[in-house]
């Protein structure tokens, strides 16, 4: 007879939380997890769903972060990762930051209790055979080589582990429209564009060598040991281009030949920063060629020195590290399942998503979407109005039409953020119509009771 039970191969955050709803629904579960027999490079301990680096998971805000909307969601699903952390909270303002010992065995102790779920400690070093029924691969962004391998190999990828050069990404309400302006280099027109597809910020000589020294000064992250992938040329970072001369970044990303500042026709800007849409809703734009690994807290105070970009937020800041993540508007269906082999289920940071809250709530997703599967039911997506659907929608590039379309599309993990959600209307207060800050607060808190609202009731249909 058929093994009635769902397979799932990594204990992390999203494997953890996968393996607690699916049991918490009547299923059993076989969790299989390497560490114990195989660590890996940046875990430390045996326990599951263990915290890699810091012990926050960000905002705990469900009014006005797009983070705390997800906790907020991941603790009306019942979410085992949210109720531990709750459990082991420290102190840490408005974030929710937990004891990251304390949470992991919190975490580990249930699943081990649960009279549905058997935990096997061993490495899969391939991908199961069809005996296993559905099984989801939630391995994480420092999966195991051989189960990598497999995974490229199935996917027609050469190889999924890479630096994973990471551009800043804005929120496009926040940038200055009287200082940059809509144009493509040249007017070029391209498939499906109107020539205006860049948005460019000009800076004069001054602010431009200002900008060449703060990148120099700039404090930055330091490479971790076990980050020994090379990058290559076509992919530096800004700071290390403008150490390598004053005028670099002005051949490279931030030339300004064919444009023509539509505010200052008669001046030529001396350099341009240009941004791209991000998204098909347009609510974000990338930074094109400005992978960065400077501090966090540097980068906003750099980039802020950007003509447009002064008062910008910033949906996601740049980064450089190792990752191992699929091509998933390519690869995977809307419910997480892989076209080229639909009881193979991906789960967590291989997907594509960003973080220990994300990954958890892909985990949650992908628990609930193969509990329907078994009980020979259709998944149930969450609305895209969501925390959870956007996040989905992005992954999974769902509002895109066609396969040749995701394909094109490049793909970039990303945190939990507004510019994922659906526009809405900014409430008036009194019949007065909101500006600037205000606006985008009352928006953003509007995006929040509306996701809320919405989780509830898919939470109340059939799972
Ligand atoms: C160095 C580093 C620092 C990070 N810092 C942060 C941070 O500060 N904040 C944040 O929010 N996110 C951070 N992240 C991202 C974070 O790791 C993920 O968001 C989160 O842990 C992903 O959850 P996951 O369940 O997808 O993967 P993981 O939590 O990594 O879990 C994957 C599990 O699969 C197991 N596994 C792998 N391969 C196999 C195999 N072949 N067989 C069996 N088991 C296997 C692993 O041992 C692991 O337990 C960091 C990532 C790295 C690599």
């Amino acid at each position: 007879m058929a093994d009635q039970s769902i397979h799932i191969i990594g204990g992390g955050l999203a494997g953890s939380e996968a393996a607690w709803q699916i049991a918490q629904a009547g299923i059993p579960v076989v969790l299989h997890e390497m560490r114990g027999v195989r660590g890996t490079d940046a875990h430390k301990t045996t326990d599951l769903a263990e915290l890699v680096c810091s012990n926050s998971f960000r905002s705990d805000d469900a009014e006005a972060n797009a983070v705390g909307v997800l906790h907020a969601e991941l603790r009306l699903g019942g979410s085992l990762v949210l109720k531990s952390a709750d459990a082991h909270q420290v102190p840490a303002g408005s974030a929710l930051a937990v004891d990251r010992d304390g949470f992991a065995a919190a975490v580990t102790k249930a699943l081990e209790d649960h009279p549905l779920v058997t935990i096997v400690r061993e490495e899969i070093s391939g991908l199961p055979d069809e005996s296993w029924g559905n099984c989801i691969i939630a391995t994480g962004p420092l999966t195991a080589p051989g189960l990598a391998q497999a995974i490229a190999e199935i996917t027609g990828t050469e190889s999924l582990a890479f630096f994973d050069a990471i551009a800043p990404i804005v929120h496009f309400d926040s940038i200055d429209l009287d200082k940059a302006w809509f144009q493509s280099r040249y007017d070029k027109v391209g498939p499906g564009g109107n020539g205006k597809d860049y948005l460019n910020c000009p800076m004069d000589k001054p602010q431009y060598e200002a900008f060449i020294q703060a990148l120099r000064d700039g404090e930055k992250t330091e490479f971790r040991e076990w980050e020994g992938t090379p990058y290559f040329d076509g992919c530096l970072p800004i700071e290390v281009m403008a150490e390598r001369g004053v005028e670099t970044l002005r051949h490279g990303p931030m030339k300004p030949m064919g444009l023509t500042n539509s505010h200052q026709p008669d001046i030529k800007a001396y350099a341009v920063v240009q941004l791209r849409q991000d998204n098909a809703l347009g609510t974000l734009y990338n930074m094109v060629g400005f992978q960065t690994k400077l501090k966090y807290a540097e980068q906003v105070r750099i980039f802020h020195m950007i003509p447009g970009l002064e008062s910008a937020d910033f949906a996601r800041l740049g980064g450089l590290h190792r990752n191992t993540y699929l091509n998933s508007p390519q690869v995977l269906d809307s419910s997480l399942r892989l076209k080229a082999r639909p009881s193979l289920r991906f789960a967590g940071q291989i997907t594509g998503c960003e973080g220990y809250v994300e990954s958890a709530a892909v985990g949650m997703m992908a628990g609930r979407f193969a509990v329907a599967e078994a009980r020979g039911a259709e998944a149930n997506l969450p609305p895209v109005t969501t925390a959870m659907g956007a996040l989905l929608n992005h992954i999974t590039g769902g509002h895109l039409s066609t396969d040749e379309e995701q394909g094109k599309r490049s793909f970039q993990p990303m945190n939990i953020n507004f510019g994922l959600f659906p526009p809405i209307d900014a409430p008036t207060t009194e019949g007065k119509r909101l500006r600037g800050k205000e606006k985008t607060i009352a928006k953003r808190k509007a995006m929040a009771v509306r996701a809320l609202a919405d989780f509830q009731s898919w939470l109340k249909e059939p799972a």
